[in-house]
Protein backbone atom coordinates (compact mmCIF):
# COMPACT_ATOMS: atom_id res chain seq x y z
CA UNK A 1 0.00 0.00 0.00
CA UNK A 2 1.26 3.56 -0.70
CA UNK A 3 2.29 5.06 2.03
CA UNK A 4 -0.22 7.74 3.85
CA UNK A 5 0.89 11.89 2.79
CA UNK A 6 1.75 14.01 5.66
CA UNK A 7 2.61 17.95 5.91
CA UNK A 8 4.26 19.50 8.78
CA UNK A 9 3.56 23.06 9.95
CA UNK A 10 6.49 24.02 12.39
CA UNK A 11 9.78 23.01 12.67
CA UNK A 12 10.51 23.77 16.18
CA UNK A 13 11.04 21.42 19.32
CA UNK A 14 7.90 19.42 18.55
CA UNK A 15 8.05 19.76 14.63
CA UNK A 16 11.87 18.53 14.74
CA UNK A 17 11.36 15.56 16.87
CA UNK A 18 8.87 14.16 15.19
CA UNK A 19 10.55 14.46 11.61
CA UNK A 20 13.18 12.26 13.84
CA UNK A 21 10.86 9.62 15.33
CA UNK A 22 9.02 9.56 11.45
CA UNK A 23 12.42 8.68 10.40
CA UNK A 24 14.10 6.69 12.58
CA UNK A 25 11.48 4.34 13.65
CA UNK A 26 9.53 4.40 9.88
CA UNK A 27 9.67 0.67 9.56
CA UNK A 28 8.77 -0.37 13.33
CA UNK A 29 5.87 2.35 12.58
CA UNK A 30 4.95 0.91 9.66
CA UNK A 31 4.34 -2.34 11.18
CA UNK A 32 1.82 -1.01 13.69
CA UNK A 33 -0.03 1.62 11.32
CA UNK A 34 -0.24 -0.78 8.04
CA UNK A 35 0.74 1.53 5.80
CA UNK A 36 4.25 3.50 5.83
CA UNK A 37 3.66 7.39 6.67
CA UNK A 38 5.64 9.82 4.45
CA UNK A 39 6.28 13.91 5.49
CA UNK A 40 5.99 15.15 1.79
CA UNK A 41 5.74 19.01 2.64
CA UNK A 42 7.02 21.48 5.64
CA UNK A 43 5.78 24.76 6.78
CA UNK A 44 8.54 26.72 8.91
CA UNK A 45 9.69 30.13 9.47
CA UNK A 46 12.70 28.94 11.20
CA UNK A 47 14.23 26.60 8.27
CA UNK A 48 16.53 24.12 11.00
CA UNK A 49 19.43 22.59 8.94
CA UNK A 50 20.00 19.70 11.58
CA UNK A 51 16.94 17.90 10.92
CA UNK A 52 16.78 15.63 7.58
CA UNK A 53 14.19 17.48 4.78
CA UNK A 54 16.05 16.14 1.72
CA UNK A 55 12.90 15.17 -0.70
CA UNK A 56 11.06 16.98 1.40
CA UNK A 57 9.18 20.28 0.12
CA UNK A 58 10.24 22.98 2.34
CA UNK A 59 7.70 26.21 2.61
CA UNK A 60 7.18 29.49 4.83
CA UNK A 61 3.60 29.29 4.68
CA UNK A 62 0.93 26.75 6.47
CA UNK A 63 -1.56 27.41 3.60
CA UNK A 64 0.23 25.80 1.45
CA UNK A 65 0.23 22.68 3.37
CA UNK A 66 -3.41 22.77 4.28
CA UNK A 67 -4.01 23.47 0.72
CA UNK A 68 -1.77 20.55 -0.65
CA UNK A 69 -3.89 18.00 -2.86
CA UNK A 70 -1.29 15.21 -2.40
CA UNK A 71 -1.64 15.51 1.77
CA UNK A 72 -3.95 13.43 3.89
CA UNK A 73 -2.88 14.50 7.22
CA UNK A 74 -1.94 18.14 8.78
CA UNK A 75 0.02 18.08 11.97
CA UNK A 76 -0.19 21.79 13.24
CA UNK A 77 3.22 22.27 15.41
CA UNK A 78 3.51 26.25 15.10
CA UNK A 79 1.58 27.17 18.44
CA UNK A 80 -0.13 30.11 19.10
CA UNK A 81 -3.82 30.55 18.91
CA UNK A 82 -5.15 32.33 15.87
CA UNK A 83 -2.72 31.18 13.06
CA UNK A 84 -3.03 28.27 14.30
CA UNK A 85 -7.08 27.91 14.34
CA UNK A 86 -7.26 28.96 10.96
CA UNK A 87 -4.92 26.61 9.55
CA UNK A 88 -6.88 24.11 11.00
CA UNK A 89 -10.04 24.93 10.13
CA UNK A 90 -8.56 25.15 6.34
CA UNK A 91 -7.36 21.66 6.77
CA UNK A 92 -10.23 20.49 8.26
CA UNK A 93 -12.73 22.23 5.19
CA UNK A 94 -10.12 20.75 2.58
CA UNK A 95 -10.80 17.01 4.06
CA UNK A 96 -7.52 16.78 5.85
CA UNK A 97 -7.39 14.87 8.85
CA UNK A 98 -5.49 17.10 11.55
CA UNK A 99 -2.82 15.59 14.18
CA UNK A 100 -1.95 18.81 17.45
CA UNK A 101 0.48 19.25 20.22
CA UNK A 102 -1.10 22.76 20.49
CA UNK A 103 -3.32 23.02 24.04
CA UNK A 104 -4.02 26.52 23.95
CA UNK A 105 -5.59 26.16 20.55
CA UNK A 106 -8.08 22.66 21.78
CA UNK A 107 -8.57 24.14 24.87
CA UNK A 108 -9.79 27.61 23.56
CA UNK A 109 -10.92 26.65 19.68
CA UNK A 110 -11.68 22.97 20.56
CA UNK A 111 -15.35 23.42 20.71
CA UNK A 112 -15.21 25.30 17.48
CA UNK A 113 -12.62 23.13 15.76
CA UNK A 114 -14.24 19.74 16.58
CA UNK A 115 -17.83 20.58 15.22
CA UNK A 116 -16.03 21.58 11.94
CA UNK A 117 -14.56 18.62 11.98
CA UNK A 118 -17.43 16.19 12.52
CA UNK A 119 -19.33 17.71 9.67
CA UNK A 120 -16.16 17.60 7.49
CA UNK A 121 -15.58 13.86 8.58
CA UNK A 122 -12.33 14.41 9.31
CA UNK A 123 -10.49 13.41 12.93
CA UNK A 124 -8.67 15.70 14.92
CA UNK A 125 -5.79 14.07 17.23
CA UNK A 126 -4.47 15.86 20.02
CA UNK A 127 -2.45 13.48 22.40
CA UNK A 128 0.58 15.58 22.71
CA UNK A 129 -1.58 18.56 24.03
CA UNK A 130 -1.55 16.88 27.25
CA UNK A 131 1.33 15.79 29.44
CA UNK A 132 3.40 15.44 26.27
CA UNK A 133 4.43 11.91 25.85
CA UNK A 134 2.66 10.48 28.50
CA UNK A 135 0.05 8.80 27.03
CA UNK A 136 -3.20 10.48 29.10
CA UNK A 137 -6.07 11.10 27.03
CA UNK A 138 -6.32 7.56 25.35
CA UNK A 139 -5.96 6.18 28.80
CA UNK A 140 -9.02 7.81 29.71
CA UNK A 141 -10.89 8.04 26.46
CA UNK A 142 -10.29 4.33 25.93
CA UNK A 143 -8.67 2.64 29.04
CA UNK A 144 -11.06 3.89 31.45
CA UNK A 145 -13.78 3.84 29.05
CA UNK A 146 -16.15 1.99 31.56
CA UNK A 147 -15.57 4.61 34.41
CA UNK A 148 -17.70 7.05 36.04
CA UNK A 149 -14.69 9.74 36.88
CA UNK A 150 -14.78 11.25 40.15
CA UNK A 151 -11.64 13.59 39.93
CA UNK A 152 -8.59 13.63 38.69
CA UNK A 153 -5.35 15.49 39.35
CA UNK A 154 -2.13 15.98 37.62
CA UNK A 155 1.22 17.71 37.76
CA UNK A 156 0.59 18.70 33.73
CA UNK A 157 3.37 21.82 33.32
CA UNK A 158 6.91 20.16 32.58
CA UNK A 159 8.80 23.61 32.34
CA UNK A 160 7.02 24.58 36.10
CA UNK A 161 7.67 20.89 37.96
CA UNK A 162 11.45 21.32 36.57
CA UNK A 163 11.55 24.83 37.83
CA UNK A 164 10.11 23.69 41.48
CA UNK A 165 12.43 20.32 41.66
CA UNK A 166 15.38 22.22 40.89
CA UNK A 167 14.94 25.30 43.33
CA UNK A 168 14.00 22.69 46.16
CA UNK A 169 16.70 19.79 45.19
CA UNK A 170 19.51 22.24 43.96
CA UNK A 171 18.69 25.98 46.06
CA UNK A 172 18.73 26.97 42.00
CA UNK A 173 16.93 30.62 41.32
CA UNK A 174 13.48 30.74 39.69
CA UNK A 175 15.35 32.96 36.47
CA UNK A 176 18.31 30.37 36.09
CA UNK A 177 15.87 27.43 36.04
CA UNK A 178 13.55 29.31 33.61
CA UNK A 179 15.95 29.87 31.38
CA UNK A 180 17.77 26.41 31.22
CA UNK A 181 14.14 24.82 30.34
CA UNK A 182 13.67 27.43 27.86
CA UNK A 183 16.87 26.29 26.22
CA UNK A 184 15.65 22.71 26.52
CA UNK A 185 12.73 23.45 24.67
CA UNK A 186 9.95 22.26 27.59
CA UNK A 187 8.83 26.41 28.11
CA UNK A 188 6.29 27.73 25.98
CA UNK A 189 7.09 30.56 23.88
CA UNK A 190 5.72 33.26 26.16
CA UNK A 191 6.66 31.73 29.59
CA UNK A 192 4.28 32.87 31.37
CA UNK A 193 1.80 30.50 30.14
CA UNK A 194 3.86 27.96 32.00
CA UNK A 195 4.55 29.77 35.29
CA UNK A 196 1.27 31.56 35.68
CA UNK A 197 -0.39 28.08 35.48
CA UNK A 198 -2.09 29.28 32.19
CA UNK A 199 -0.75 26.01 30.46
CA UNK A 200 -1.56 23.79 33.06
CA UNK A 201 -5.14 24.99 32.51
CA UNK A 202 -5.27 24.47 28.82
CA UNK A 203 -4.59 21.24 29.76
CA UNK A 204 -6.39 20.65 32.48
CA UNK A 205 -9.66 22.01 30.61
CA UNK A 206 -8.75 19.61 27.93
CA UNK A 207 -8.94 16.39 30.58
CA UNK A 208 -12.05 17.54 32.11
CA UNK A 209 -13.98 17.20 28.77
CA UNK A 210 -12.92 14.12 28.33
CA UNK A 211 -13.40 12.83 32.04
CA UNK A 212 -16.49 14.06 32.57
CA UNK A 213 -18.07 14.51 29.13
CA UNK A 214 -18.59 18.26 29.33
CA UNK A 215 -17.44 21.04 26.65
CA UNK A 216 -13.77 22.49 26.80
CA UNK A 217 -14.42 25.61 29.43
CA UNK A 218 -10.93 26.95 29.53
CA UNK A 219 -12.76 30.40 30.43
CA UNK A 220 -14.33 29.20 33.59
CA UNK A 221 -10.96 27.50 35.05
CA UNK A 222 -9.05 28.94 37.95
CA UNK A 223 -5.60 29.83 37.12
CA UNK A 224 -2.48 30.53 39.95
CA UNK A 225 0.72 30.26 38.94
CA UNK A 226 4.03 29.34 41.17
CA UNK A 227 5.67 32.98 40.45
CA UNK A 228 4.88 33.76 44.42
CA UNK A 229 6.26 30.70 45.70
CA UNK A 230 8.77 31.50 48.52
CA UNK A 231 11.90 28.97 49.40
CA UNK A 232 10.77 29.37 53.01
CA UNK A 233 7.03 28.14 52.29
CA UNK A 234 8.76 24.93 50.69
CA UNK A 235 11.00 24.47 53.52
CA UNK A 236 8.03 24.51 56.16
CA UNK A 237 5.91 22.15 53.67
CA UNK A 238 8.78 20.17 53.92
CA UNK A 239 9.38 19.84 57.73
CA UNK A 240 5.45 19.29 57.83
CA UNK A 241 5.65 16.51 55.61
CA UNK A 242 4.48 17.47 52.54
CA UNK A 243 5.86 18.54 48.98
CA UNK A 244 4.75 21.65 47.23
CA UNK A 245 3.71 20.50 43.41
CA UNK A 246 2.00 23.06 41.07
CA UNK A 247 -1.76 20.79 40.44
CA UNK A 248 -4.64 21.07 37.96
CA UNK A 249 -7.43 19.35 39.67
CA UNK A 250 -10.65 18.63 38.13
CA UNK A 251 -13.55 17.26 41.05
CA UNK A 252 -16.68 16.43 39.86
CA UNK A 253 -19.23 17.32 43.07
CA UNK A 254 -22.71 17.37 43.63
CA UNK A 255 -23.09 21.13 42.43
CA UNK A 256 -21.16 21.12 39.49
CA UNK A 257 -17.04 20.27 38.36
CA UNK A 258 -14.14 21.92 40.35
CA UNK A 259 -11.35 23.14 37.56
CA UNK A 260 -8.78 24.25 39.29
CA UNK A 261 -5.03 24.57 38.81
CA UNK A 262 -2.42 26.07 41.80
CA UNK A 263 0.19 24.88 44.08
CA UNK A 264 -1.04 22.33 46.85
CA UNK A 265 0.98 20.70 49.78
CA UNK A 266 0.92 17.11 48.96
CA UNK A 267 2.27 14.58 51.32
CA UNK A 268 6.10 14.18 50.69
CA UNK A 269 5.61 9.99 50.47
CA UNK A 270 2.43 10.12 48.06
CA UNK A 271 4.01 9.02 44.52
CA UNK A 272 3.16 12.04 42.96
CA UNK A 273 4.89 14.39 45.69
CA UNK A 274 7.92 12.07 44.25
CA UNK A 275 7.92 13.31 40.44
CA UNK A 276 10.16 15.42 39.59
CA UNK A 277 12.17 17.55 36.55
CA UNK A 278 10.31 17.64 33.63
CA UNK A 279 8.46 14.83 34.14
CA UNK A 280 4.32 14.91 34.73
CA UNK A 281 1.92 12.59 36.16
CA UNK A 282 -1.97 12.53 35.84
CA UNK A 283 -3.51 10.45 38.57
CA UNK A 284 -7.33 9.23 37.87
CA UNK A 285 -10.22 8.20 40.04
CA UNK A 286 -12.76 6.01 38.19
CA UNK A 287 -15.41 4.44 40.42
CA UNK A 288 -14.62 0.83 38.88
CA UNK A 289 -11.21 1.13 38.42
CA UNK A 290 -9.79 3.01 41.52
CA UNK A 291 -7.39 5.40 41.68
CA UNK A 292 -4.60 4.94 38.12
CA UNK A 293 -1.80 7.43 38.02
CA UNK A 294 0.23 7.91 34.60
CA UNK A 295 3.91 9.03 34.52
CA UNK A 296 6.34 10.02 31.85
CA UNK A 297 8.08 13.16 29.91
CA UNK A 298 5.43 16.21 29.98
CA UNK A 299 7.68 18.21 28.01
CA UNK A 300 10.35 17.83 25.31
CA UNK A 301 11.60 17.02 21.54
CA UNK A 302 11.35 13.43 21.35
CA UNK A 303 8.42 12.61 24.28
CA UNK A 304 6.11 15.50 22.70
CA UNK A 305 6.91 13.35 19.14
CA UNK A 306 6.25 10.24 20.46
CA UNK A 307 2.82 11.11 21.24
CA UNK A 308 2.33 13.13 18.02
CA UNK A 309 3.00 10.31 15.71
CA UNK A 310 1.20 8.02 17.94
CA UNK A 311 -2.19 9.87 16.39
CA UNK A 312 -0.74 9.95 13.20
CA UNK A 313 -0.87 6.01 13.57
CA UNK A 314 -4.28 6.34 14.97
CA UNK A 315 -5.49 8.18 11.96
CA UNK A 316 -3.70 6.02 9.34
CA UNK A 317 -5.26 2.77 11.10
CA UNK A 318 -8.48 4.94 11.37
CA UNK A 319 -8.32 5.20 7.58
CA UNK A 320 -8.20 1.58 6.71
CA UNK A 321 -11.69 -0.59 5.84
CA UNK A 322 -10.60 -3.76 7.77
CA UNK A 323 -11.46 -3.11 11.32
CA UNK A 324 -9.37 -5.71 12.26
CA UNK A 325 -6.43 -3.64 11.34
CA UNK A 326 -7.60 -0.83 13.04
CA UNK A 327 -7.30 -2.00 16.89
CA UNK A 328 -4.61 -5.14 15.32
CA UNK A 329 -4.77 -7.80 18.47
CA UNK A 330 -0.98 -7.13 19.24
CA UNK A 331 -0.79 -3.67 18.24
CA UNK A 332 1.42 -4.26 15.46
CA UNK A 333 -0.37 -5.45 11.74
CA UNK A 334 -0.76 -9.50 11.98
CA UNK A 335 1.08 -9.98 8.81
CA UNK A 336 3.76 -7.70 9.92
CA UNK A 337 4.51 -9.94 13.13
CA UNK A 338 8.16 -10.66 13.21
CA UNK A 339 10.64 -13.75 14.38
CA UNK A 340 13.01 -11.94 16.70
CA UNK A 341 13.87 -14.67 19.25
CA UNK A 342 13.22 -14.63 22.67
CA UNK A 343 15.82 -15.65 24.90
CA UNK A 344 16.78 -18.28 27.17
CA UNK A 345 17.15 -17.39 30.69
CA UNK A 346 20.93 -18.45 30.48
CA UNK A 347 21.61 -15.21 27.81
CA UNK A 348 19.18 -12.80 29.78
CA UNK A 349 21.80 -10.51 31.28
CA UNK A 350 20.70 -8.28 34.64
CA UNK A 351 23.37 -7.21 37.50
CA UNK A 352 23.32 -9.69 40.90
CA UNK A 353 23.21 -9.08 44.49
CA UNK A 354 25.25 -12.12 45.84
CA UNK A 355 25.57 -13.11 49.44
CA UNK A 356 28.63 -15.59 49.91
CA UNK A 357 28.31 -17.54 53.50
CA UNK A 358 32.50 -17.57 54.09
CA UNK A 359 34.69 -18.76 56.42
CA UNK A 360 36.45 -16.07 58.53
CA UNK A 361 40.03 -16.40 56.82
CA UNK A 362 42.69 -14.31 55.41
CA UNK A 363 42.56 -14.20 51.33
CA UNK A 364 38.86 -15.16 51.11
CA UNK A 365 38.28 -12.02 49.44
CA UNK A 366 40.88 -12.44 47.15
CA UNK A 367 39.32 -15.18 45.66
CA UNK A 368 36.24 -14.16 45.03
CA UNK A 369 37.09 -11.23 43.67
CA UNK A 370 39.41 -13.52 41.00
CA UNK A 371 36.71 -15.73 40.25
CA UNK A 372 34.16 -12.69 38.93
CA UNK A 373 37.08 -10.67 38.00
CA UNK A 374 38.05 -13.79 35.13
CA UNK A 375 34.98 -14.00 33.72
CA UNK A 376 34.61 -10.24 32.95
CA UNK A 377 32.57 -9.67 36.19
CA UNK A 378 32.86 -6.01 37.57
CA UNK A 379 31.71 -5.49 41.48
CA UNK A 380 29.55 -2.55 42.02
CA UNK A 381 30.00 -2.86 45.62
CA UNK A 382 30.91 -5.05 48.61
CA UNK A 383 29.72 -5.35 52.33
CA UNK A 384 31.76 -7.81 54.45
CA UNK A 385 30.20 -8.23 58.39
CA UNK A 386 32.94 -6.95 60.99
CA UNK A 387 31.24 -9.59 63.30
CA UNK A 388 31.36 -13.35 63.29
CA UNK A 389 28.23 -14.64 62.80
CA UNK A 390 27.73 -18.80 63.99
CA UNK A 391 29.96 -20.65 63.35
CA UNK A 392 32.59 -18.67 62.64
CA UNK A 393 30.87 -17.88 59.24
CA UNK A 394 31.15 -13.91 58.06
CA UNK A 395 28.56 -13.04 55.25
CA UNK A 396 30.30 -11.64 52.30
CA UNK A 397 27.96 -9.30 50.38
CA UNK A 398 28.27 -8.17 46.57
CA UNK A 399 26.50 -6.19 44.11
CA UNK A 400 27.83 -6.48 40.55
CA UNK A 401 27.48 -5.01 37.65
CA UNK A 402 24.98 -6.23 34.88
CA UNK A 403 26.45 -9.31 33.45
CA UNK A 404 24.85 -12.07 31.39
CA UNK A 405 23.56 -15.22 33.42
CA UNK A 406 25.96 -18.17 31.59
CA UNK A 407 28.27 -16.55 33.19
CA UNK A 408 27.11 -15.74 36.40
CA UNK A 409 26.20 -19.20 36.72
CA UNK A 410 29.90 -19.63 36.04
CA UNK A 411 31.04 -17.95 38.58
CA UNK A 412 28.57 -19.10 41.58
CA UNK A 413 29.59 -22.82 40.60
CA UNK A 414 33.08 -22.00 40.84
CA UNK A 415 32.64 -19.42 43.64
CA UNK A 416 30.72 -22.80 45.99
CA UNK A 417 33.90 -24.67 45.36
CA UNK A 418 35.84 -22.87 47.17
CA UNK A 419 37.48 -24.70 49.96
CA UNK A 420 36.44 -21.07 52.41
CA UNK A 421 32.74 -20.91 51.10
CA UNK A 422 30.35 -22.77 52.73
CA UNK A 423 26.96 -23.94 51.49
CA UNK A 424 24.65 -22.18 48.28
CA UNK A 425 25.80 -19.34 47.05
CA UNK A 426 22.44 -16.78 47.48
CA UNK A 427 21.69 -14.63 44.12
CA UNK A 428 19.19 -12.03 43.65
CA UNK A 429 18.93 -10.07 40.42
CA UNK A 430 19.14 -6.41 40.69
CA UNK A 431 17.15 -3.97 37.95
CA UNK A 432 17.89 -0.44 37.87
CA UNK A 433 15.11 0.77 35.57
CA UNK A 434 16.50 3.85 35.01
N1 LIG B 1 8.01 21.96 23.48
C1 LIG B 1 7.34 21.00 24.08
O1 LIG B 1 7.90 20.22 24.85
C2 LIG B 1 5.87 20.82 23.80
C3 LIG B 1 5.20 19.75 24.38
C4 LIG B 1 3.85 19.55 24.11
C5 LIG B 1 3.19 20.44 23.28
N2 LIG B 1 3.86 21.50 22.75
C6 LIG B 1 3.13 22.37 21.83
O2 LIG B 1 3.62 22.15 20.53
C7 LIG B 1 3.51 23.33 19.74
C8 LIG B 1 4.88 23.69 19.18
O3 LIG B 1 5.76 23.92 20.26
P1 LIG B 1 7.35 23.97 20.06
O4 LIG B 1 7.92 23.90 21.42
O5 LIG B 1 7.75 23.00 19.04
O6 LIG B 1 7.50 25.46 19.50
P2 LIG B 1 8.76 26.08 18.70
O7 LIG B 1 8.68 27.54 18.92
O8 LIG B 1 9.99 25.34 19.04
O9 LIG B 1 8.40 25.76 17.19
C9 LIG B 1 7.40 26.41 16.47
C10 LIG B 1 7.74 26.34 14.99
O10 LIG B 1 6.67 26.85 14.24
C11 LIG B 1 7.14 27.80 13.27
N3 LIG B 1 6.08 28.78 13.07
C12 LIG B 1 5.38 29.44 14.00
N4 LIG B 1 4.44 30.21 13.45
C13 LIG B 1 4.56 30.03 12.12
C14 LIG B 1 3.88 30.56 10.99
N5 LIG B 1 2.87 31.41 11.13
N6 LIG B 1 4.28 30.16 9.77
C15 LIG B 1 5.31 29.29 9.62
N7 LIG B 1 5.96 28.75 10.64
C16 LIG B 1 5.60 29.12 11.88
C17 LIG B 1 8.39 28.37 13.88
O11 LIG B 1 9.24 28.86 12.87
C18 LIG B 1 8.97 27.13 14.58
O12 LIG B 1 9.70 26.35 13.66
C19 LIG B 1 2.92 24.38 20.69
O13 LIG B 1 1.53 24.39 20.52
C20 LIG B 1 3.28 23.85 22.07
O14 LIG B 1 2.39 24.28 23.07
C21 LIG B 1 5.19 21.71 22.98
N1 LIG C 1 5.49 24.16 28.01
C1 LIG C 1 4.88 22.90 28.23
C2 LIG C 1 5.18 21.97 27.09
C3 LIG C 1 4.45 20.66 27.19
O1 LIG C 1 3.10 20.82 26.99
C4 LIG C 1 5.40 22.32 29.53
O2 LIG C 1 6.42 22.78 30.03
O3 LIG C 1 4.76 21.40 30.06
NA1 LIG D 1 -0.11 13.05 26.05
Amino acid sequence: MNPVKVGICGLGTVGGGTVNVLKRNAEEIARRAGRGIEVVQIATRTPKPQYQTTGITMTDDVFAVASNPEIDIVVELIGGYSVARELVLKAIDNGKHVVTANKALIAVHGNEIFARAREKGVIVAFEAAVAGGIPVIKAIREGLAANRINWLAGIINGTGNFILSEMREKGRTFEDVLTEAQALGYAEADPTFDVEGIDAAHKLTILASIAFGIPLQFDKAYTEGITKLTTADVNYAEALGYRIKHLGVARRTDAGIELRVHPTLIPADRLIANVNGVMNAVMVNGDAAGSTLFYGAGAGIEATASAVVADLVDVVRALTTDPTNRVPHLAFQPDSLSDHPILPITDCESAYYLRIQAKDRPGVLAQVASILSERGINIESIMQKEVEEQDGLVPMILVTHRVAEQRMNDAIAALEALNDVVGNVVRIRVEQLN
